[in-house]
């Protein structure tokens, strides 16, 4: 709702109540609409002011409402009628303004805002545009260019940022509503024409068709199929070529569309996935509000190669102290020497001043006797880690959190050798971990409450997406990354090229395919990984079947030919050299494969798209069904997170689980079915997948539920 109150000196006070962001709801607007009606009448009222209750103006429309059907008054006429009031009325900004309650602000003439807010017009995430006549009003306030850039990246913006634009009329330090009320009074009876931005022109560039077929150019390319983007900047278009009216009409459109696609439904689903790993459970019943965090000052992080001092990185730019540890004299030099430069160049990039942190480097395993958490990030070799943790159990003093960045390994072989195994969780980093948003927290059995929650919430304060995980092979990404990975080799068998296989992933949403993805990690990992497991290595027979399973030797033998990726500049692909970006199809490839499939007797035969996207993609679903049934993830949304924050799974897809939804169970499950082998156990469906189509395959929203249920009978 919204209260209305009467300042002494004939101001009014209009007051969104919603927590915790003051969302538009239905009750909102409805408040809105009456409050305003009463100002307007009221003949002791001279000006106007609107503000949120706690310290937070607006969050926007409210998202939950998006799924069901419109109630109370609509937004655009409530906005309209608020720029219309022939009495001066000034939104007070503090906390927040975004998407809906930054359009809010945009009809009051004028906007005076807290030091410490943050403005915005995120609708773009969320597969919308600012339909409530933000994208007609914001480019008529800042100019095309400027909008442009807010609206299509829908980022948020500092108060001095949006000072500086053009946005705000002041900003303080102080309390924005107070200044508002007195901004208010002094601006009484003044005329308000020019306040109005719906009656002003939108300030252009001489080349504005060139600046808009650009910015639509550089929105195709990032966005890859992404709706919302492309209709932002249609939008704009009508902006900076017609009138007001017709341009509202435009957006109207434009989000009609929008509104109404799958693309929006996953957004928001995706939103409200990342709200939902937050708040964790474990099977043990600890949940993220019954259990304690400490919080962390002094960290170390062991082993610096790549992981570790992007980790090192991750820590310092949150204050934290870290002491850097690495055995190895050359590497140690080199990170002492790289590190810094990292630091400070990310620190720019997130526009901090200094970065807040301190590193010591140090080659003693010794020097973290005195931090309160320490993270391994050693080479990904079982035996090394247990001698590093066996050795930081008498090491570090009691109670200090031991954690591994192990992308796989087993966390409770590594917690048996400490002296305190509740202290041990996993810490899984995703490459550039100073970068990258996921944080696979993955707990033991023996894994204490108190250690996950500090994790998760170490992973909160350096701004990462944390997900609470089980401890099997893999965790959840990397356990249904291989069923993925090897379709692909079996469809490179069959016929298919890895060009081929890359550009239908890429065309569904992937940033990159697999093969080129194979290329950047570099094609050893997954060698020394199939090396330690025995499936492949000396005395190895090179058969296409391996411990009674259908196996591809393909990508061993590109690593035995000295093809390990974009390192060697050649991998699947071929590069300018060692170190090279641009990936080009290589004709040895080609022959490489001919070579293969006949040797083995297999003849080539064409694959369609879609068989590509079925087996890769329903192959790594299956999978998520059993890590759901297995309980190694606590819902689809922690697996749905996990592939858009670390593993470039489309955000407008939602993630896997969200896009088997979407398909339909009962499809996937056929088609499962149908590509199924007896010696191929990744592709025999699910048994939760089955029992969920048995039960007329519900929506994803309500799997959790179905699960626990199922689990309660005993039926999975
Ligand atoms: C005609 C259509 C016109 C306009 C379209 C729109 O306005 S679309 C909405 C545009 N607004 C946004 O995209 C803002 C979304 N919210 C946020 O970015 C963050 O929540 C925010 C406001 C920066 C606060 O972040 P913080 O980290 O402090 O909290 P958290 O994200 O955990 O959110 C707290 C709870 O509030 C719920 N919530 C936030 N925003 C909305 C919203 N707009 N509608 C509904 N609910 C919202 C969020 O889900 C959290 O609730 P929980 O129960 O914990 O999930």
């Amino acid at each position: 709702m919204a209260t209305y109150s009467r300042l002494p000196g004939s101001v009014a006070l209009i007051t969104l109540h919603n927590p915790p962001v003051n969302a538009l709801s239905a009750a909102v607007r409805q408040g809105i609409v009456d409050a305003v009606q009463r100002a307007l009448k009221d003949p002791k009222v001279t000006s106007v002011v609107i503000c949120g209750q706690n310290g937070k103006f607006c969050g926007g429309a409210d998202i939950r409402e998006f799924a069901g059907p419109m109630l109370g008054p609509p937004l655009v006429p409530m906005i309209h009628a608020i720029e219309a009031v022939d009495k001066p009325v000034a939104a007070a900004i503090e906390g927040v303004a975004l998407g809906g309650g930054l359009e809010l602000a945009l009809a009051c003439h004028y906007r005076i805002a807290h030091s410490k807010a943050v403005l915005g017009l995120p609708e773009v995430t969320l597969g919308l545009l600012p339909g409530a006549g933000g994208s007609q009003r914001l480019p008529r306030l800042i100019g095309l260019t400027a909008a442009l850039d807010l609206i299509t990246t829908g980022r948020h913006v500092s108060a001095a940022e949006a000072l500086k634009l053009g946005v705000l009329d002041q900003v303080t330090d102080s309390n924005a509503v107070d200044l508002a009320v007195e901004f208010v009074r002094s601006v009484a009876g003044q005329p308000l024409d020019s306040r109005r931005l719906s009656t002003l022109p939108c300030p252009c560039p001489p080349d504005v068709d060139s600046l808009l077929d650009k910015v639509m150019s550089k929105v195709r390319q990032r966005s890859r199929g992404a709706l919302a983007p492309v209709a932002c900047v249609r939008a704009l278009r009508a902006a900076a070529s017609l009138p007001y009216a017709q341009g509202m009409e435009k957006e109207r459109e434009l989000m009609a569309t929008l509104f109404n696609s799958g693309q929006a439904r996953a957004l928001q689903y995706a939103f409200f996935s990342q709200r939902v790993v937050g708040k964790w459970s474990l099977p043990s019943g600890a949940r993220w509000d019954n259990s304690t965090a400490r919080i962390i000052s002094k960290a170390a992080v062991i082993g610096l190669g790549t992981m570790g001092r992007g980790i090192v990185v991750a820590l310092a730019l949150t204050g934290i102290s870290v002491v850097a540890v690495e055995t190895q004299e050359k590497q140690l030099a080199e990170a002492s020497r790289v590190v810094p430069a990292m630091l400070q160049r990310e620190a720019g990039r997130r526009r901090l001043a200094t970065p807040p942190g301190v590193i010591s480097f140090s080659s003693n395993l010794q020097d973290v006797s005195e931090v309160e958490l320490v993270i391994e990030a050693v080479f990904e070799d079982m035996s090394l880690k247990l001698q590093v943790f066996k050795h930081l159990s008498s090491v570090c003093r009691p109670g200090t959190l031991l954690c591994s960045n192990t992308s796989g390994l087993d966390i409770d072989q590594l917690a048996a050798v400490t002296q305190s195994p509740g202290l041990v969780v996993g810490m899984h980093f995703f490459a550039p971990a100073h970068v990258m948003k996921l944080l696979e927290v993955v707990y033991g059995p023996r894994s204490s409450p108190e250690a996950v929650a500090t994790a998760m919430q170490l992973g909160k304060r350096m701004g990462k997406v944390g997900v609470a995980v089980g401890n099997c092979p893999g965790f959840v990404g990397n356990r249904m990354l291989k069923p993925y990975l090897e379709q692909a080799n079996f469809l490179l068998e069959e016929g298919a090229t890895p060009r081929q296989v890359d550009e239908a992933l890429e065309e569904f949403g992937f940033p990159m395919g697999v093969f080129r993805m194979s290329d950047l990690s570099g094609l050893d990992v997954g060698w020394r990984i199939r090396k330690e497991a025995g499936l492949t290595g000396p005395g190895v027979e090179s058969t296409r079947t391996r411990q009674g399973r259908r196996y591809s030797p393909l990508p061993d033998q590109m690593c035995e030919a000295g093809r390990l990726g974009q390192k060697t500049g050649k991998g699947w692909y071929q590069y300018d050299g060692p170190g090279g970006r641009v990936a080009r199809s290589d004709p040895w490839v080609h022959i490489f494969l001919e070579t293969y499939r006949a040797e083995h007797g297999l003849v080539a035969r064409s694959i369609t798209l879609e068989e590509i996207l079925e087996r890769c993609l329903y192959a790594l679903i299956n999978e998520g069904f059993n890590i759901l049934q297995d309980a190694v993830a606590a819902g689809p949304e922690d697996i749905d997170a996990i592939y858009v924050f670390g593993y470039g799974w489309p955000r407008h897809r939602g993630g896997p689980m969200f896009h088997a939804d979407q398909v339909g169970l009962g499809r996937i499950l056929q088609r499962l079915n149908q590509h199924s082998h007896p010696d191929v156990p990744h592709l025999k469906p699910s048994t939760l997948l089955r029992r969920l189509v048995a039960a007329g395959s519900p929506p994803v929203q309500k799997w959790r539920e179905f699960i626990n249920k199922e689990r309660v009978h005993s039926q999975l």
